[in-house]
């Protein structure tokens, strides 16, 4: 199984826009190599997460061994590795793609090429892919695969002349895409004989493993037993375990140069395991480490607390669960006035963000209040001192900040002309600066230059709706530069709000602060005395909203006598006194906070 020589093994991945079809296609060549059995193909194998089941889309890299006899009679090893098709995780894409040599361009022969299409493919190009432009669902009536070729020349600049043309439903030509693989994707290069090079591409936590390892050897041999070493940390393991995943784990001997597969060594966290890192043999190591890629760094912060500060330790325990399967994930403890002991955790993207959360709430059983996202910013003092802010209330004095600077990204827009207007509308609401704008048949493709922290909020919801969902969004970081932004606090009667407190260009500061204001005075019942609700940067106030008086006790009409009523009433106020916040003397419910937090400032 091990000794194919390289010339008869393929890696590849396969790149696609969202629903295009990917996970179908990657089923059908499990099913067509014969991989698993019938009552083994459950109805989509890669995609094995609850969450990424139901929401349809591939979170963590996945590889699959296939072996196919192909029409010149030889067997071949095609190792297939699965990407993430979500912008979020467009730093996982990249490490997936570094270790193959190939690409299957999947495209949807209906709907043609899409912003993440594009994206992906051009990560594909600069990690030096030859890349085969797969046209699928040529089964629907409304597939038009001559458009969609000439759009694949004229886009993306790949000849698509002989596209292999597919329905991954039907399974209609599956065969072609197995053979397109062998005949048109070049072997991998490699040395048996030189010291073990081996590229760390993901690693997770198994139960019953400890951590798993994904590796693509590119010289040398990984042999069960063996002592390797990690080139970045020093760390030495004997490897316990050495296999491929047919997705199913099967243990072999070895792994030669150009095999993927995995490795385990009892290793206990996955944070011991850099992705990107080289692993090699401690006895003969390598002197230079393979070129690894940027580690990813979380763009999107926001506060996590327990709805029952009693639960505070279970979200601690349930936290290093979720890490010890997600390196990009962060998260560290945090204390807020408002809402008590929590964390502070960084994503790579608001739909990373809601996936954690939902996870959490979902198989975790926990209640949380998550803080508005905010982006890093880098604030420069006037002591020359730079540091990175991951929470608005850490925001220092206005009179020790130099300047401040805020992220960028990059982002390409794909959308019909009927809707151009409206999206071209929303970018410059949210201070884009276009840089291009071209035309493909009547879909046009804008790119612009956007401030993160105008993204995060809900633009891709806006977009989606101001363009009826037929638009589609890429984005990648770009740079930071220096922007007039301000912090604006919420005042509760003169008392700061912490975790309402948020940061904003100058321009829209006043419009948001007095948005929240509105919100919260329609979500703060009325006490014994009256409540100002003020937004303020610094000093100077912006927004203010009273809440009047009430002048009634609670208790007042049970003044009958009637004792057991009266303390039903005062049982059920402390009830909901556990769902209330202390503000100096006003009270705050739960629902507020959820509220002001979730509205699109
Ligand atoms: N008619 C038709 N439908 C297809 C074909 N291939 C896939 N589909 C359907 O298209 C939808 C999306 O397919 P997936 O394979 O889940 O798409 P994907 O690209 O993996 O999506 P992500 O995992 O979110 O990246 C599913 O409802 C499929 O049944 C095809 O050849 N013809």
């Amino acid at each position: 199984m091990t000794d194919t020589p390289l010339e008869r093994i393929r890696n590849f991945s396969i790149i696609a826009h969202i629903d295009h079809g990917k996970s179908t296609l990657a089923d059908r060549l499990i099913q067509a190599t014969g991989a698993l059995s019938a009552r083994e193909m459950t109805e989509q194998v890669l995609d094995n997460m609850d969450i990424e089941r139901e929401r349809g889309i591939t979170i963590k890299a996945q590889t699959v061994r296939l072996s196919y006899r192909a029409k010149d009679g030889e067997l071949y090893e095609l190792n297939l590795m699965d990407t993430p098709g979500h912008v979020d995780f467009a730093y996982e894409v990249s490490r997936s793609l570094a270790a193959c040599e190939g690409s299957l361009l999947v495209v949807d022969a209906s709907q043609g090429v899409e912003a993440q299409t594009l994206a992906n493919v051009y990560q594909a190009i600069d990690a030096n892919h030859e890349i085969v432009p797969i046209l699928n669902k040529i089964d629907l009536p409304a597939a038009e695969p001559d458009r969609v070729k000439q759009q694949i020349e004229d886009v993306i600049g790949l000849d698509a002349s002989d596209a292999v043309m597919i329905s991954a439903k039907t399974g209609l030509n599956i065969e072609g895409v197995l053979e397109a693989l062998v005949t048109r994707l070049p072997p991998p290069k490699g040395d048996a004989n030189a010291p073990l090079k081996a590229l760390l591409v993901d690693s997770w936590y198994d139960q019953y493993l400890g951590v798993v390892i994904l590796v693509r050897v590119k010289d040398g041999r990984l042999r069960k037993g063996q002592r390797v070493r990690m080139m970045s940390t020093g760390a030495v393991h004997n490897l316990e375990q050495v296999g491929v995943f047919t997705p199913k784990m099967i243990p072999v001997d070895d792994l030669g140069p150009g095999e993927m597969g995995y490795i385990t060594a009892a290793i206990k966290t996955v944070a011991d395991c850099n992705v990107g890192d080289t692993i090699t043999d401690d006895r003969a190591p390598a002197t230079e480490p393979l070129p690894g890629f940027k580690p990813s760094v979380p763009v999107v912060w926001c506060g996590l607390y327990p709805v029952d500060a009693d639960d505070f330790e279970k979200l601690r325990e349930s936290l290093a669960k979720l890490r010890l399967n997600d390196a990009s994930f962060h998260y560290e403890p945090e204390t807020s006035a408002a809402l008590g002991f929590g964390f502070r955790c960084g994503f790579l993207g608001l739909l990373h963000l809601e996936i954690i959360q939902e996870r959490l709430s979902r198989e975790f059983d926990l209640d949380l209040i998550a803080t508005a996202p905010s982006v890093v910013y880098r604030v420069h003092r006037t002591n020359g001192e730079m540091h990175e802010l991951h929470n608005p209330a850490d925001m220092p004095d206005p009179s020790v900040i130099d300047h401040i600077e805020e992220p960028w990204i990059k982002a390409t827009i794909m959308v019909p002309d009927d809707y151009l207007g409206s999206v071209l509308t929303l970018c410059s609401e949210r201070r884009g600066q276009q840089t291009d704008l071209t035309y493909v048949g009547n879909r046009a493709m804008a790119v612009y230059r956007l401030p993160l922290n105008e993204v995060v909020f809900d633009f891709y919801d806006r977009l989606k709706s101001v363009s009826r969902g037929y638009a589609s969004f890429d984005y990648h970081m770009d740079t930071y530069a220096e922007s007039d932004l301000v912090k604006i606090s919420i005042l509760v009667n003169a008392d700061p709000v912490d975790a309402l407190s948020f940061i904003a260009h100058r321009a829209q500061a006043e419009k948001r602060g007095r948005a929240i204001c509105e919100k919260l005075k329609d979500l703060i019942p009325r006490q014994l005395f009256k409540i100002a609700i003020q937004a303020a940067i610094g000093g100077r106030v912006i927004a203010r909203e009273t809440i009047g008086a009430l002048s009634k006790d609670v208790t007042a009409k049970c003044y009958g006598g009637d004792i057991t009523r009266k303390r039903k009433l005062l049982e059920k106020q402390k009830e909901g006194k556990k769902r209330m916040r202390q503000f100096g003397k006003v009270e705050i419910p739960q629902s507020a906070f959820l509220a002001a937090l979730k509205m699109d400032a």
